[in-house]
């Protein structure tokens, strides 16, 4: 394996905090790799500089061996790292399958030249997307009457249209249902294992999180105090420690794993 995604350093300071310190790791390419740790640990912090939302004070970001630091979010996009959001951003009066097809277009560059006739491009394409998230039934339905956990499986096709080698994915249950959660977790596990897409995401749901994560990093007050798969990381005295009465978080897993 080789990594896709590798930081050395990384640190954001503002003003007197260090909401990442010194943070360095690597995201194998195929891997799903999951970043935890309690609020303001610093993983949204993180994630805006790998996504170009944010310039590092210090330290750098590469992808596929290549340096970005310093790139902004559209090219880094462009050299295929997508993004998922914990708000759910998608066009609430066009349907699900012009959705993807608008990401498509996007995908191709094609937006302002073809928008007359855009419900009619790429539709093929959008609804292979749609199906690969088992959306495809819902194709013709307008994204303002979605479960909230359609429209997440929708964000992960539109995601997808850009054909990204890493996606990085921001809380992607937050606001769902434990079922849903799991549900949304198991399909971006098929689709990093069918499509070789690798994916980078923080989570809060420990469930969520031991039941399909390759591996797991934590985060506390700015630092990686730990790294490793998911037996490693309950039995770490370090995590238990930041999950106070850690029982309660790591229990909860336990049991689903019974
Ligand atoms: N723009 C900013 N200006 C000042 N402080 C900030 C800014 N963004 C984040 N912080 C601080 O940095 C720390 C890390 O925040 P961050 O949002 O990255 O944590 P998090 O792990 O994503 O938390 P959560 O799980 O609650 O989303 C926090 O103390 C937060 O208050």
């Amino acid at each position: 394996m080789s990594a896709i995604l590798e930081t050395r350093g990384l640190t954001k300071t503002f003003g007197g905090l260090t909401a990442v310190d010194d943070v360095s790791f690597a995201l194998q390419k195929g891997e799903l790799l999951a970043m935890i740790g309690p609020n303001g640990a610093g993983k949204s912090t993180c994630f805006n500089m790998l996504m170009g939302q944010l310039p590092p004070t210090s330290g750098a970001v590469y992808l596929d061996g290549e340096v970005i630091t310093g790139l902004g979010p559209r090219q880094i996009w462009r050299r295929g790292v997508g993004r998922t959001f914990q708000i759910t951003a998608t066009y609430a009066s066009m349907t699900v399958v012009e959705n993807v097809q608008m990401a498509l277009l996007s995908h191709n560059g094609e937006i302002f030249r073809v928008l007359p006739f855009a419900h009619r491009m790429h539709r093929d394409r959008a609804l292979a997307l749609l199906d690969m998230v088992g959306m495809a039934a819902q194709a013709d339905r307008h994204c303002a009457v979605l479960a909230y956990g359609d429209l997440k499986r929708m964000e992960l096709a539109i995601a997808l249209a850009h054909d990204p080698k890493l996606l990085l994915m921001d809380e992607p249950t937050a606001g769902m249902a434990p079922r849903e959660r799991l549900a949304l977790m198991e399909l971006t596990a098929r689709i990093v294992a069918e499509q070789g897409v690798s994916v980078l995401f923080t989570e809060h749901d420990m469930d969520v999180v031991f039941g399909h994560a390759h591996r797991i990093m934590v985060l506390n007050r700015g630092a990686l105090i730990a790294e490793g798969n998911a037996a490693e990381i309950r039995a770490n005295p370090l995590v238990q420690d930041v999950y106070l009465g850690g029982g309660t978080v790591f229990g909860r897993a336990e049991k689903t794993d019974a």
